[in-house]
């Protein structure tokens, strides 16, 4: 069965049109990732599903049933957002209860599932804390643990790291990914963090301006970009475009290279000066300025000592490049 069908689906906000015909499909168990740039309509796209926007148009159905206009709660899906929206003066328990309690659910049912939720996000020891006694980390495990107790047939996620440091980040990134594979549940996950897609993805949609640009594993996505604009979305730094007519190639084409294909070497085709450099210790991002507007990053393995003002020559394998039309479609 699906666990999400979106046919062509639209969503205006007065004379914006916000989300353009989009279809979709969700398959159960599936952990989908929405990436796009900042006002793409990720957001946007998560409420709509969730039923908290209205569709302008088009058709949703979740589990094999059409949702399009019923209401949140009948939509058997539960949704975890960045700002945890956790009750201050209930207890962890309380709280992770709630919902179930609502559907009057019988006690002992409710007991069993808020103990299974909080042994799995390891939640035993502060069930009878308040929010306001947590660290960020534990109360949006809470949060989590109010979605999973739910039971539902599609976990919605908006961000919900992006309040935590980096560390926390990691940890509860981890989690996530394991509670997805023991409980195989369907889950769609908005996020603006490129290891969070790339890590925690069976499936990128990739959106832009209200559509969807491509829908690929992250590999897909990174190997087989469709256009520059994915080329350029997916893979941190930022794929490099260089001129086609630089290497010998059609004026107005493009050669994509990602950063950590550029190799250092002295007769390499693309020169430069060196304008910054980024000593990650493991790996070194080294900027170079190749004139008419060209930045050009190379990513190296390793520790090097280049300096700033250095003039340095790069190399790169052919068969590890892309080639891009003006348009910016792939040739
Ligand atoms: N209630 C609303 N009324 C009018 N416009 C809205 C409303 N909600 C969102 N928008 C607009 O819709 C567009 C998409 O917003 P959305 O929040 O979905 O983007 P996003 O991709 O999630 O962005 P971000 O990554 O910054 O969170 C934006 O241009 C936004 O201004």
């Amino acid at each position: 069965m699906t666990a999400l069908q979106l046919t062509n689906v639209c969503k205006s906000f007065g004379p914006v049109e916000v989300l353009k015909d989009i279809n979709l499909t969700v398959e159960d168990g599936e952990f989908v990732v929405f990436v796009g740039p900042s006002g793409c309509g990720k957001s946007t796209l998560l409420r709509v599903i969730s039923g908290l926007e209205d569709a302008t148009a088009g058709e949703i159905s979740i589990g094999g049933q059409t949702v399009t206009t019923t209401p949140p709660a009948k939509r058997g899906i539960a949704m975890v957002f960045q700002s945890y929206a956790l009750y201050p003066h209930l207890t962890v328990r309380e709280n992770m209860a709630l919902a179930l309690k609502q559907e009057r659910q019988p006690k002992e049912e409710i007991a069993a599932r808020v103990a299974e939720a909080s042994r799995m996000l390891s939640l035993e020891d502060y069930l009878d804390r308040r929010p306001s006694e947590l660290s960020g980390g534990q109360r949006q495990r809470v949060a989590i643990g109010r979605a999973v107790v739910r039971e539902p047939k599609l976990f919605l996620f908006d961000e919900p790291l992006s309040n935590l440091d980096a560390a926390l980040r990691m940890n509860t990134r981890l989690e996530i990914a394991r509670l997805h594979r023991q409980l195989s549940a369907s889950m769609i996950y908005v996020t603006h963090d490129q290891i969070e897609a790339m890590t925690l993805a069976d499936k990128i949609v990739v959106l832009r301006d209200g559509r969807i640009e491509q829908v690929g594993t992250p590999m897909e996505l990174y190997n087989n970009p469709a256009n520059r604009f994915v080329a350029e979305f997916i893979g941190a730094p930022a794929m490099n475009f260089v001129p086609a007519q630089r290497l010998g190639g059609n004026p107005g084409q493009f050669i994509g290279i990602r950063p950590e294909y550029a190799r250092i070497s002295s007769d390499g085709p693309l020169t430069g000066e060196v304008i910054h450099v980024e000593k990650l210790g493991g790996d070194t991002n080294i900027l170079v300025d190749m004139g008419q507007d060209l930045t050009f990053t190379a990513r190296l393995f390793g520790q090097h000592d280049t300096n700033v003002g250095e003039t340095l020559q790069f190399d790169f394998d052919p068969a590890n490049c892309l080639s891009f039309d003006e348009a910016g479609q792939r040739i």
